[in-house]
């Protein structure tokens, strides 16, 4: 059976991951499936809310593949959202128009203690059966596509929990890491445990490789930084790398200026994701050159288009070329964003 496998060409993303300097690089786009198609908006109005559409298998399912089919990214990434372990360990969470996700924010110790992770692998039920369906629609639309499974970092989640909503500031979580250590140390180990579970079950579901997104590790001190992104991290790829030997982890650690290199030396991950404010040319050296980097266009020069986004696109290749590497965006697609640019991006990207 080894033999067998061998002799099928690892899928370009996986190679790139694994630290091959695949050359044109291997591509897919930070929230790729997403209201700038109509495609998308058609099924997400057919789902109605935006948890019913992550928990329904055939419409997550459906549109995970979407850009896929347009466009023929090298990675598909899961429709889901980093808030479901939230609501999994039971906080309620809608996303009202307009407004971004509303959870129930947890306000006291007692709330902290009431989260549930017993119910995670019940409640993540659907999400799993989309794993295995879009890993079935790959292997028969797409079969060079890997599929990437995801979670938020512990940090970030943690932000959502205690403050309730998106902010600026996040100051109800960075102000209990200050006041109360051991209690926001007990609501990271309790994200940490579950999420581990939750990228376990994803491999065994079909995901192909994981990324870890913590989006606002970049506003804390670099003291906190290494306590509450780059530990918990570390814990959660330890037992990743045991359960799910072989799988790659990219990690997300948005904003994170020069503490990039720490993270990208202590967390543990095999690819360290830049954000738009990342210079890949610093980020090149910082990192080890056998460690995969992913990034970094600014999602507004694809909106753009034109000769701001193939200049953009050059010059970041021009960065990365000759290292392991995947192209990406800086931060998510924006919703004005002209699909045609997507079309013209991949151009780019297939004639580098
Ligand atoms: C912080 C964060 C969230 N979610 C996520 C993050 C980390 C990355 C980042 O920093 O953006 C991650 C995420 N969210 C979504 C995905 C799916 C996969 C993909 O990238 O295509 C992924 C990987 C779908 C989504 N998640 C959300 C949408 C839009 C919902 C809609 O269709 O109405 C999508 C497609 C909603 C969401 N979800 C979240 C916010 C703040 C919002 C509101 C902003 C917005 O509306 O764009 C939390």
């Amino acid at each position: 059976m080894d033999s067998d496998r061998a002799a099928v060409p690892a899928k370009p993303l996986l190679r790139a991951l694994g630290g091959e300097a695949v050359w044109p690089p291997p591509a897919w786009l930070m929230r790729q499936a997403g209201r700038y198609l109509p495609e998308y908006r058609e099924i997400r109005a057919r789902a109605g809310d935006f948890v019913t559409l992550c928990t329904t298998p055939e419409l997550a399912a459906e549109v995970t593949l979407q850009p896929i089919r347009r466009y023929g990214m090298e990675g598909a990434i899961l429709f889901s959202d980093i808030l479901m372990v939230p609501w999994a360990l039971g906080q309620p969470l809608r996303f009202a128009e307009g407004e971004g996700p509303l959870l129930e924010p947890l306000r006291s110790a007692e709330a902290i203690a009431a989260l549930d992770p017993s119910r995670l692998v019940s409640r993540v039920a659907p999400i799993l059966e989309t794993v295995a369906r879009v890993r079935e629609g790959l292997a028969a639309e797409a079969p060079r596509t890997a599929l990437i499974g995801f979670a938020g970092g512990c940090f970030t989640v943690a932000c959502y929990m205690l403050e309730g909503r998106g902010s600026k500031e996040f100051a109800a979580a960075r102000g209990l890491a200050y006041a109360d250590p051991p209690l926001f140390g007990r609501l990271i180990r309790t994200l940490q445990e579950a999420t581990t579970e939750y990228l376990v079950a994803q491999v065994e579901a079909g995901a192909e490789a994981l990324m870890i997104f913590d989006s606002w590790a970049g506003m804390l001190s670099p003291g906190q930084f290494r306590r509450w992104v780059i530990e918990p991290t570390a814990a959660i790829v330890r037992t990743l790398r045991r359960r799910c030997p072989g799988v790659p982890l990219i990690g997300f650690p948005r904003f994170a200026g020069p503490l990039l290199a720490d993270y990208a030396a202590r967390a543990g991950i095999d690819a360290t994701a830049m954000d738009t404010a990342m210079d890949p040319r610093w980020a090149a050296q910082a990192v080890p050159p056998a460690m995969a980097l992913q990034g970094n266009l600014d999602p507004l020069a694809l909106v753009a288009g034109g000769a701001a986004l193939e200049a953009e696109t050059r010059s970041i290749l021009a960065a990365m070329r000759g290292r392991p590497y995947v192209f990406n965006l800086g931060h998510g697609i924006v919703p004005q964003t002209p699909p045609e640019h997507v079309t013209a991006l991949m151009r780019i990207l297939r004639s580098a």
